[in-house]
């Protein structure tokens, strides 16, 4: 494939190397410059550190300036990253999420920054390009990230793959409808999050097997998600967890923190920052246990699915104020090995002519037939049903968006009619694609 003057590295001075542990302060200035960080590197460090070493370093893959020659003495940040400087940077961390079909190994990429006077140069081009191969190689068929712009990644072949949600509702608004689940067998205890550590794995690790887009949570993400120390208050209380347990175990949590200041004078807001739950009736625990704590005005909840329960289970639920926060944007990287080893609602067979620019390996006619029993996804010269960018499968590949919506505004051509109809109900799935953990 012929490269652009941007996508020759060598010829602009610097090169793509892979990094390692040595590179860590480095890589965490670069990147906390671009992302416009505090200044408190130490804290970045330390943050990121052993989510990092879980991993071994072994994903780091750094642009690295030949020589400073001719370039003038460095600022006082960048004398921190050295000679032979690091001017760019991509990780990723070995995930598995389940997706439909089952929980599969996935790339989460992170860690994306380029030297800001060095932007604009191919730097990243030639990074993700790496990465993708590396990624390949690795036997990994798909990569997920959380974007700080959505305009980065689609060039890329990353797609919107979800939706998620912050939601907030005022205690008066927040009555449960009568007939929601309720198990008197069902206990409710509220703890330091720390002290609950086992029972929420427990309860995470069966909703995540389940649940499309979830990340099964490692010891050092477990870490991480409990942190609680004061940069991740932002002012707020403690990390509690609220635990619902029955006979056999525990079936649900919340974990929240609150303010107790606001419009209200002296009432408080909760600030949920995850809840999930088994059963139906544990869902209703944990909703009556936030909306009928004492001298709360109003509920918070950081991140919620498209098919959150709280919406069938309230009594006027147009009283939940909805927005949308964010998604998980999602990339095939081996598209006839993501294909295949994905489950499917309905049969297909269908040709599909994909183009892939920088993963070259992806281009090409794809003879994708499936049905509930299993699929295969070879190459083939026949004639192709549909013709689409790489990106489009990444969108559609959680069943959390329909191809149709890109067949509708020309973004892909259909060459036999009803074909994308065909493909859009194989891909389906009856829950949205919910992803818990930000990377
Ligand atoms: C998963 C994560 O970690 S998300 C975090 C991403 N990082 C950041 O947002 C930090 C701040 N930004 C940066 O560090 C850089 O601007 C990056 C990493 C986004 C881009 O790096 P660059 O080396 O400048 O990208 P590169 O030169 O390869 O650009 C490739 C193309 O993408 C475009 N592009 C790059 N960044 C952006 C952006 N933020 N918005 C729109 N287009 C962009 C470029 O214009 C270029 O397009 P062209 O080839 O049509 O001219």
């Amino acid at each position: 494939m012929e490269q652009t003057e941007r996508e020759r590295p060598a010829e602009r001075g610097w090169t793509v190397r892979a990094g390692g542990r040595e590179d860590f302060p480095a890589v965490v200035e670069v990147v906390g410059e671009a992302l416009l960080a505090s200044d408190e590197r130490e804290v970045s460090r330390e943050r990121l550190a052993p989510l990092l070493a879980e991993d071994g370093y072994g994903r780091l893959l750094l642009a690295v300036e030949a020589d400073r020659a001719g370039r003038g003495e460095p600022s006082g940040d960048e004398r921190a990253v050295g000679d032979g400087r690091v001017i760019g940077s991509v990780n990723a961390f070995s995930f598995r999420m389940a997706v439909p079909g089952g929980i599969r190994p996935v790339a989460g990429v992170t860690g994306v920054g380029v030297w800001p006077t060095r932007r604009r140069q191919g730097v990243l081009t030639a990074l993700m390009r790496r990465q993708l191969a590396d990624i390949r190689d690795r036997g990994e068929n798909l990569a997920a990230l959380w974007a700080s712009e959505g305009a980065i990644y689609g060039r890329f072949g990353y797609a919107l793959a979800n939706s998620e949600y912050r939601s907030s509702i005022r205690v008066e608004h927040a009555r449960l409808r009568p007939d929601a689940p309720r198990d008197p067998g069902l206990s409710t205890e509220l703890v330091r999050a720390s002290g609950a550590r086992a029972d929420l794995e427990r309860v995470h690790a069966t909703v995540a097997s389940v649940q499309t887009g979830r990340l099964q949570r490692s010891p050092a993400f477990w870490d991480a998600a409990l942190r609680d120390t004061p940069d991740t208050r932002e002012g707020r209380s403690s990390l509690k967890a609220v635990v619902v347990s029955g006979a056999d175990g525990p079936r649900g949590y919340a974990l929240y923190r609150t303010l107790r200041k606001g419009e209200d004078g002296n009432r408080a807001s909760l600030h949920v920052e995850e809840i999930t739950a088994t059963s139906p009736a544990a869902w209703t625990a944990l909703y009556e246990h936030l909306f009928t704590r004492d001298l709360v005005a109003r509920v918070d909840f950081a991140s919620v699915a498209q098919d959150d329960p709280l919406q069938y289970l309230l009594t006027d639920p147009t009283r939940l104020a909805t927005t949308f926060d964010d998604a998980l944007w999602l990339r095939l990287v081996d598209v006839p090995a993501a294909l295949a080893e994905r489950s499917y609602a309905a049969p297909v067979d269908v040709v599909l002519e994909v183009a892939d620019r920088h993963a070259p390996w992806n281009a090409g006619r794809w003879h994708l037939r499936a049905d509930r029993s299993g699929a295969a996804c070879e190459a083939t010269v026949a004639a192709p049903d549909l013709s689409l960018d790489v990106s489009r499968l990444g969108a559609a590949h959680l069943g959390g968006n329909a191809l149709t919506g890109y067949l509708r505004t020309g973004l892909l051509t259909e060459h036999t009619p009803g074909a994308v109809n065909l493909l859009d109900t194989a891909l389906s799935r009856p829950e949205a694609p919910f992803c818990d953990q930000d990377f």
